[in-house]
């Protein structure tokens, strides 16, 4: 069998399909090499420091030229090397493998029976592709997830990527660097490069290794590998902490050194609550039981056995050893330790500790968590004790419940902290409706309320910058902070991390002393380089789920995206070319052929009985469409009684079946009933402002309905600068699966009856009065929400650079090559440091 041409047709396929793609337009891919820009500026790819690097393809396509993103792994000593990688020495390529250049994997040997596996590892860059629509592709998805960065998963080809960070993960959850080679092995198509072997063995040699923990009070430094602790222990700064102790249960030997060896936990008699089977069942049934067929059951035991948590047939796995620890030395442990690059997991063993006494709390019987949501919380409490990390979860799959379930498995004092205070008292009358924890062990501590709770332990809810800010606190806000920093907290549930600043963060995590933390999020993208701070500052992502699995599972909502081109009239385009930028937009949003579309679309809407959000920014153009369409409008300015009632009308009242909101409504707003959203203005590219307005309809209450579809419209002004944010907005979404059509003309729109801006004389009468406004007008609104962390954080809008065009990776072709779950700061990537995760730490920011 000629292996090179037989062997690599499928990757050999790949490749062709993706020159074709890049070379479509060939006038484009010429201009490519010219370093083609975009004529616009991009505020967002400033913040993101979305610098593309480039590679010239070999062979005889010189004017192809490849942009590949930054690997992730930043700074890392765990860089893929690809230098040792050498193609030629494997196999040589056939006759038109020169065409490909580097893209021409052909040498690669294909295993046998490689239809029936799902994988592809790219041996140049650490990408996984994999093919969804192979029958283990639920299985491999479940372990890709735990071991890469997910890319991109649209419906046919999923695009991984092999970070540290997410090597990481995989070791904090309980997996092995040989677990996961050996998994990556069986499921791969081609054997995994030995390039690829060795990045994940650098990665992972020494990642949760260490563990620090804390039982019966005392602090333990704990390793299932004695040799890495007697390491430790011969370290100058480490060895004289150790403190000698008894064991604390008297049941463990002590062996050589002064290490004591004891039995791994396990989860052992943890269950969490409102599961309907404990442990990992219902994760496990979920992701595919087929019972009988022997090949697909082996594959599950493969999966149970590895990425699952039952480990107790493992013999090394059995035992544990440990030395103790003053806690006074916990803070230079973990310093040195990181300094060596042995960073320190910690986890809470909630069941050991004595000292901090018990909350009051369960679910009440009637709660059931969803299998997503079971699955989430057994990566947290995979080994029976807490691990501190970040769940994500798409808008609407239940956050929320997410975080009670943890603090009813924990059952200790519980802080939560969250971006405004709509949210704190979303989050008290959740934990109210889900579990039995009474109101009296609810403090609430905003602006307007300074509760404590009465028992030794309970539950506060806040807001980050309540915690964080320093300065100019009253005296009832200096004692309520006093209150919170001089105990010791359980549990900490971090809201929306993402939005959070870094420092914000590193406050909060040093005052408040809590012995887990976890952190929630959907949209795990920041528009600037923070991400890597939540890595350390919460700890590493424990689980994600994938938005189409959920949508297909009925959890949310099945949403039609589509985009409007809304041509502008001539008059205001007119306009536009000469005017300011921002007066440019606020032409863009107020063009009225925008304004017709959104008319048009609401009155279609309306008749088939769906209720309708119209996003507004620009808190001009909210008000005048509104006005005009004789709608409710809310924006910041609107008080909270009259939001209230809008928003009851909008949910009880038939008469109210279209509202108009500013940005306050992109998050904390829980309106099942809503199953159109329509968008006229947004803010910039901001990916992530996208996802949380889908989210809005993602919870739709009639998502079970037969055929329902939930509609996502985004009006854009054709030929202006709204075309290209709206492109990079979407790009978040379309990695997750969504499709966005264009709409180039809605059919039947200039019969609408009473149809806006119909005559000239109208259009020039909205010209004049947008051309009397003040550039202010053309502002966005100042939210009172998380977006203002944002904001001063620097995320948006500080300087501003080029955006340029890329082509080459499998997330570009589907559209979504300016989203990456992790974004970096291209001037981060070239400080060689030894290893991206110990140098990154906070204790060096610290100092
Ligand atoms: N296990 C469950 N059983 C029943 N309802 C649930 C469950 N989990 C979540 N929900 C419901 O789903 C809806 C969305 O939950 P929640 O507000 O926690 O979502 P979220 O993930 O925090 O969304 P966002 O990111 O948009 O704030 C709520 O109405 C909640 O009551």
């Amino acid at each position: 069998m000629s292996s090179a041409a037989t062997y690599s047709r499928p990757v050999r396929q790949a490749a062709k399909r993706s020159r074709e793609l890049i070379m479509d337009d060939d006038d484009e891919a010429r201009l490519s090499q010219d370093e083609y820009s975009d004529e616009y500026n991009s505020s967002e790819s400033a913040a993101t420091g979305d610098e593309d690097e480039e590679y010239t393809g070999r062979g005889s396509l010189p004017l192809v030229r490849l942009r590949v993103k930054p690997s992730p792994p930043q700074k890392p000593t765990a860089a893929l090397n690809t230098s040792s990688f050498d193609p030629s020495g494997v196999m040589k390529g056939d006759g038109i493998s020169r065409v490909f250049g580097r893209a021409d994997f052909s040498y690669l040997m294909l295993k046998p029976d490689h239809a029936s596996r799902p994988l592809w590892i790219n041996p140049l860059d650490g990408r996984i592709i994999l093919e969804s629509y192979s029958p283990l592709a639920e299985q491999a998805q479940d372990f890709l997830v735990t071991i890469a960065e997910p890319v991109s998963r649209p419906s046919h080809i999923h695009e991984y990527k092999l970070t540290p960070y997410s090597l990481y993960a995989a070791v904090s959850v309980g997996l092995e660097t040989n677990d996961i080679i050996s998994v990556l092995n069986r499921l791969s198509k081609v054997a995994v490069p030995q390039n690829i072997i060795d990045f994940i063995n650098s990665c992972t040699v020494s990642y949760g290794k260490v563990k620090l923990v804390l039982k019966h009070n005392r602090y333990f430094v704990e390793s299932p590998h004695a040799d890495t602790l007697q390491m430790l222990l011969k370290d100058s700064e480490i060895g004289p902490l150790r403190i000698e102790g008894d064991d604390y249960n008297g049941t463990s030997t002590t062996i050589v050194e002064g290490l004591v060896r004891e039995k791994a936990p396990s989860m052992g008699e943890l269950t969490i609550p409102g599961t309907s089977k404990g442990n990992n069942s219902a994760a496990i049934a979920e992701s595919g039981n087929t019972g009988g067929d022997p090949h697909q059951q082996s594959v599950e035991d493969l999966f149970t056995s590895v990425v699952g948590l039952d480990r107790e047939d493992d013999d090394d796995m059995d035992a544990v050893h440990s030395f103790e620890i003053a806690s006074e030395s916990v803070e230079t442990v973990k310093k040195r330790c990181q300094e060596i690059d042995y960073p320190v997991l910690e986890e809470y063993d909630f069941r050991n500790d004595a000292r901090n006494p018990n909350l009051d709390i369960d679910l009440k019987p009637s709660t059931q968590i969803r299998p997503y949501q079971e699955k989430s919380l057994s990566k947290m409490f995979g080994n029976g004790r807490a691990r501190s990390g970040i769940i994500v979860l798409p808008c609407g799959a239940g956050k929320t419940l997410v975080g009670i379930t943890a603090a009813c498995t924990i059952k200790k004092s519980v802080i939560v902290l969250c971006t405004s205070s709509v949210s704190v008292m979303q989050w008290r009358q959740q934990f109210l409706q889900w579990c039995t924890i009474q109101p009296e062990n609810i403090a609430v501590f905003t602006s307007e309320n300074k509760e404590k709770f009465r028992n030794e332990s309970g539950l506060v809810v806040s807001t980050y910058s309540m915690v964080a800010n320093t300065r100019n606190r009253s005296h009832e806000s200096q004692k309520m902070m006093d209150f919170l920093t001089s105990r010791e907290w359980g549990f900490v549930i971090l809201d929306e991390v993402h939005v959070v600043p870094a420092a914000m963060f590193r406050r909060v995590v040093t005052t408040i002393a809590a012995h887990a933390k976890l952190g929630l999020t959907a949209t795990l993208v920041r528009e600037d380089d923070k991400i890597d701070d939540l890595n350390f500052l919460i700890g590493p992502k424990l689980y994600e789920a994938n938005w189409m699995d959920l949508a297909n599972k009925g959890h949310i909502a099945n949403v039609q995206c589509a985009e409007v081109w809304c041509p502008m009239t001539t008059e205001f385009y007119n306009e536009y070319l000469h005017e300011t930028p921002r007066k440019r937009r606020l032409l863009y949003i107020m063009n009225p052929k925008k304004f017709q579309a959104c008319q048009f679309l609401i009155n279609y809407h309306e008749k088939r009985g769906d209720k309708i959000i119209v996003f507004s920014d620009n808190v001009y153009a909210l008000q005048a469409y509104a006005q005009k369409l004789k709608k409710f409008f809310i924006y910041g300015g609107t008080p909270q009684g009259e939001r209230m009632n809008i928003l009851q009308n909008f949910q009880l009242n038939p008469e109210v079946n279209t509202i108009f909101l500013s940005k306050v409504g992109d998050t904390s707003i829980d309106l099942p009933e809503a199953t159109c959203l329509i968008q006229i203005s947004s803010h910039y590219g901001s990916r992530r402002q996208e996802a949380q307005r889908l989210g809005r309809i993602l919870r739709a209450k009639r998502r079970n309905d037969e055929g329902f579809n939930a509609f996502f419209y985004s009006l854009v002004s054709k030929d202006t600068q709204e075309m290209y944010y709206s492109t990079k907005r979407q790009a978040f979404l379309v990695d997750q699966g969504y499709a966005f059509k264009v709409i180039t003309h809605l059919q039947g729109m200039e019969n609408l009856p009473d149809l806006a801006y119909a005559t000239v004389a109208e259009r020039r009468e909205l010209l004049q009065s947008v051309l009397l406004q003040n550039e202010e007008a053309a502002g966005i609104e100042n939210g009172d929400d998380a977006d203002n962390f944002v904001g001063r954080d620097g995320g948006y809008v500080k300087s501003v650079k080029r955006a340029k065009r890329t082509m080459g990776s499998l997330s570009s072709l589907a559209g979504g090559d300016d989203m990456a779950y992790v974004e970096y700061n291209k001037s981060k990537n070239k400080e060689k440091t030894r290893n991206p995760l110990i140098k990154k730490l906070y204790y060096s920011k610290k100092k």
